[in-house]
């Protein structure tokens, strides 16, 4: 059906919305390049993903040109590879590391928000994936107190992909109106340091501003969501977090106070960044569509491992199905386990079993959530310090239960794509550990 039509995987997406499955299952079937359109591949690299999305890799596809927002065209949908790098600029200027200082402080002010709301909540059952988007008002654009009382009550009236356009367009208006005391991040978008010839018009400034709020929230909130779902169906690893964070923050310190020292810890990197980012990130990444790129007529055609790809194809990575394939990460490649990214001589698997450094697989070079190259995710940085911030200042001050075991079972089938990743509901009781 793929071969005849594209409009096949637009069925699979509205019938059941887990085109992700379907793909990784073709692979599984066919091999490491399937097709998935009359004029579309989805390929499982080897060693092949620098040639789609290395530095020098294939221009984006048609796909993107359905990237419009109210603002006009933003930096996710522009093809032109020039072009794209002369949008990117700002942004860059923007995930600089003055302007990450910025960034961290506001971080810093909504977990605290954040945390006094869940003690609020204390014995109550609280779905921590609803609330997980609490962050969603991208507050490292700008720091905007008037949202916040509107999301603390209603998170989940942002949840939809129009609400969230209403918001954004709001927080973007807002911002070129009042202008800001704060070197934000429209601040670099606007051009406001005079370092282009020519400025921004405010139709660039308003499609990336909402570009920030749409590409950013909502993939933070639902990779903390994740996040939270691995750590509460593996105790022993949400224990193993809790020791480390006890022994390098101990009570009274602010593990937020310290975010530089938050980044480096060295069992958070593998149990946090890698269970946030890396392990989490590795079973669930929160951007199920493609990434899609095309070959140019002018190129003639090139070669992706042992297979000659004519001109004016496009050639798809679906993270989830390349993060799975047990030729890139192994053992366990379905399972949650952190371990796989530490450096250790051997490795106990939760089954007890022992396994030697060289047997295990770990090809990091696949490992694409924030994809790779010169589109590679703009707000990585950002969204690394907000979920190192969210997780481990919830893992120290509460203790979590989960009262029904039914949605930690239901939660890997309640992952859908509808635009952005739509997952269920986590609910658990938070109880303060320090009163
Ligand atoms: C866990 C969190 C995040 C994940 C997994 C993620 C993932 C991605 C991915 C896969 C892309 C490439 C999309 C493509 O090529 O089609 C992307 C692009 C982008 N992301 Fe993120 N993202 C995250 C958070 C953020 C945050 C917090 C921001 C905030 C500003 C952000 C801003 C952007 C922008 C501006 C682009 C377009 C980059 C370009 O076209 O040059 N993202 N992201």
């Amino acid at each position: 059906m793929c071969r005849i039509s594209k409009g096949w995987l637009a069925y699979l997406t509205v019938k059941d919305k887990k085109v992700h499955l379907y793909i990784k299952d073709l692979h599984e079937r066919y091999g490491d390049i399937v097709r998935i359109g009359p004029n579309e591949l989805s390929i499982i690299p080897k060693d092949t993903t620098t040639t789609v999305i290395g530095p020098k890799g294939l221009p984006r596809g048609p796909y993107y040109n359905s990237r419009e927002h109210e603002g006009g065209v933003s930096l996710d949908g522009i093809r032109d590879p020039a072009l794209h790098a002369a949008r990117r600029k700002p942004w860059a200027r923007g995930m600089n590391s003055t302007a990450m200082k910025y960034y961290e402080d506001v971080i810093r002010d909504e977990t605290t928000t954040l945390l006094r709301v869940l003690r609020e909540r204390k014995s109550e059952n609280t779905d921590i994936s609803e609330w997980m988007s609490f962050l969603r008002d991208a507050a490292w654009i700008s720091h905007i107190p008037w949202i916040i009382p509107l999301l603390k009550y209603l998170p989940s009236a942002s949840k939809s992909w129009e609400d969230m356009k209403v918001v954004g367009a709001t927080l973007v208006k807002r911002r070129i109106q009042d202008g800001s005391t704060h070197p934000d991040l429209f601040h670099y978008l606007m051009d406001e340091d005079g370092n282009e010839p020519v400025k921004p018009s405010l139709e660039v400034c308003a499609g990336d501003g909402m570009l920030a709020i749409i590409a950013g929230s909502d993939t933070a909130a639902t990779t903390l969501s994740h996040v939270w779902y691995c750590l509460l169906s593996h105790p022993k690893c949400f224990n193993r977090l809790r020791s480390e964070i006890d022994e390098v923050f101990p009570y009274g310190e602010d593990p937020m106070g310290n975010l530089a020292k938050l980044a480096i810890l060295p069992y958070l990197n593998a149990c946090m960044l890698s269970a946030i980012h890396n392990e989490a990130l590795r079973l669930y990444p929160p951007v199920l569509g493609a990434l899609q790129r095309r070959i140019e007529p002018e190129t003639g055609g090139i070669v992706i491992g042992d297979h000659f790809i004519p001109a004016e194809t496009q050639v798809s990575l679906y993270a989830y199905a390349i993060h799975r394939d047990p030729r890139h990460f192994w053992p366990i490649p379905d399972q949650f386990w952190p371990d796989r990214w530490l450096s250790q001589e051997k490795y106990v698997l939760p089954s007890g079993d022992v396994i030697p450094l060289d047997q295990m697989v770990n090809n990091r070079e696949v490992f694409v959530p924030f994809s790779a190259g010169p589109m590679v995710c703009a707000g990585k940085n950002v969204a690394m310090a907000e979920m190192r911030a969210v997780i481990s200042s919830i893992v120290q001050q509460f203790d979590m239960k989960v009262e029904d075991q039914c949605s930690l079972s239901k939660w890997e089938g309640d992952i859908h794509e509808v635009f952005v990743t739509s997952r269920g509901s986590l609910p658990v009781f938070l109880e303060p550990r320090f009163g």
